[in-house]
């Protein structure tokens, strides 16, 4: 149960590690409001319809994929457990998730994608001040073969976290950038990113990689139709795990606006506090085309590894299936406003 890996990690793990991996910005409001916003949406079943067979199916990216599940990219995965990356993504491969590679991976992103064959992968790219090793590592992405390009743009440089300061958290692996960039502390590695990061330079990375990108960290509806103008594939209505500004919206709280938004223009991703299959369910529901998770494959990396993740992984798309079918929808693809309702309060 991906519950019991989360107590299990804090208990297996070092204070550091998992003060890095659990904690949040600030008072960490937004981080607990990530997981509560999705139980302030209610599911509103209809009965009596024949849901003997269901498809968690979704299109993506102009592709099907067999349920609406990635996952998020999350940083320094050997410091979790020694499966690190390549073990996340065996995972997401036989659970046939899109595993979203971060640009502080702990792993060659070429080491990992040689280890899952052809299985969907897409690369979370930083830009970085030094932009020649951001470019150096979309050469990497490109020579794994990683499908997409997700540029995060809510990460102009760290936010205030406290845990993590007050640990002293340090890596004992050296991130793949390490390789190109040389050893660096946390706050110096937070340094290497470009503040005077604009709209104008996301097409040059689009450009430059001939992949699809997709931006991470939209919140703004303004910013979302924005995205439209600039010509990406997608977005991600995310607060970055609440690890960045305290206090601003949750994913689900941010969704409908920015759905209304893009007016189907573009695909719509969600992250923040997805814990369940329902989670999932009420995001489609929204308007969403697809999730993505974070810390509940952490905790089940850290655990039991590549297994642990792969259960946590089947854990979710099992729930989805199953509320698909107790909420009298048995197409995902045919998930719409009428499912939910905000819960009286
Ligand atoms: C330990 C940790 C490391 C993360 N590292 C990255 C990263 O390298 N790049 C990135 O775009 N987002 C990163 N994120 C944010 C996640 O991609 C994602 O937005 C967030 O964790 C989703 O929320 P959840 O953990 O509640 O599912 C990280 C999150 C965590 C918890
Ligand atoms: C090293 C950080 C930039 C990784 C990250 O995005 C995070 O810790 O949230």
């Amino acid at each position: 149960m991906t519950h019991d890996f989360e107590a299990r990690a804090a208990e297996l793990l070092d204070a550091g590690a998992h003060g890095y991996f659990a904690g949040g910005a600030g008072d960490e409001l937004t981080l607990r409001d990530n997981e509560a916003s999705w139980g302030r949406v209610a599911l509103t079943p209809r009965v009596l319809v024949d849901v003997a067979h269901r498809d968690t199916s979704v299109t993506l990216l102009g592709r099907e994929r067999a349920h609406p599940f990635l996952v998020a990219p999350t940083a320094y995965q050997l410091e979790a457990h020694q499966d690190g990356e390549t073990g996340t993504a065996r995972a997401a491969a036989a659970t046939g998730s899109i595993m979203v590679l971060s640009s502080q991976t702990t792993t060659d992103p070429r080491e990992v994608a040689a280890a899952v064959g052809t299985a969907d992968r897409w690369f979370q790219l930083y830009v970085y001040r030094d932009r020649g090793l951001s470019h150096d590592l979309v050469a990497a992405a490109r020579e794994g073969g990683y499908e997409a390009l997700v540029i995060t743009v809510d990460f102009p440089f760290g936010g205030r976290r406290e845990r993590t300061e007050r640990s002293g958290f340090t890596l004992s692996h050296p991130p793949f950038v390490d390789g190109l960039a040389g050893p660096l502390s946390l706050a110096e590695r937070h340094a290497m990113h470009d503040p005077t990061l604009t709209w104008d330079d996301i097409a040059a990375f689009g450009e430059a990689s001939g992949l699809p990108v997709v931006l991470k960290g939209i919140l703004h509806p303004a910013d979302a139709a924005r995205a439209v103008d600039a010509g990406v594939a997608g977005i991600v209505v995310s607060n970055h795990g609440g690890r960045q500004l305290d206090t601003v919206l949750s994913g689900a709280d941010a969704l409908g606006p920015v759905v209304e938004a893009v007016d189907g223009r573009i695909d719509v991703l969600v992250d923040g506090g997805i814990r369940r299959g329902w989670d999932a369910a009420k995001a489609l529901a929204l308007g969403a085309d697809a999730v993505l998770v974070g810390r509940p494959v952490l905790w089940g990396l850290a655990c039991e590894g590549a297994a642990g993740a792969q259960q946590a992984l089947e854990q979710l798309v099992e729930e989805f299936d199953e509320t698909l079918g107790l909420l009298g929808c048995p197409r995902a693809r045919d998930l719409d406003g009428s499912y939910v309702t905000r819960r009286p309060s």
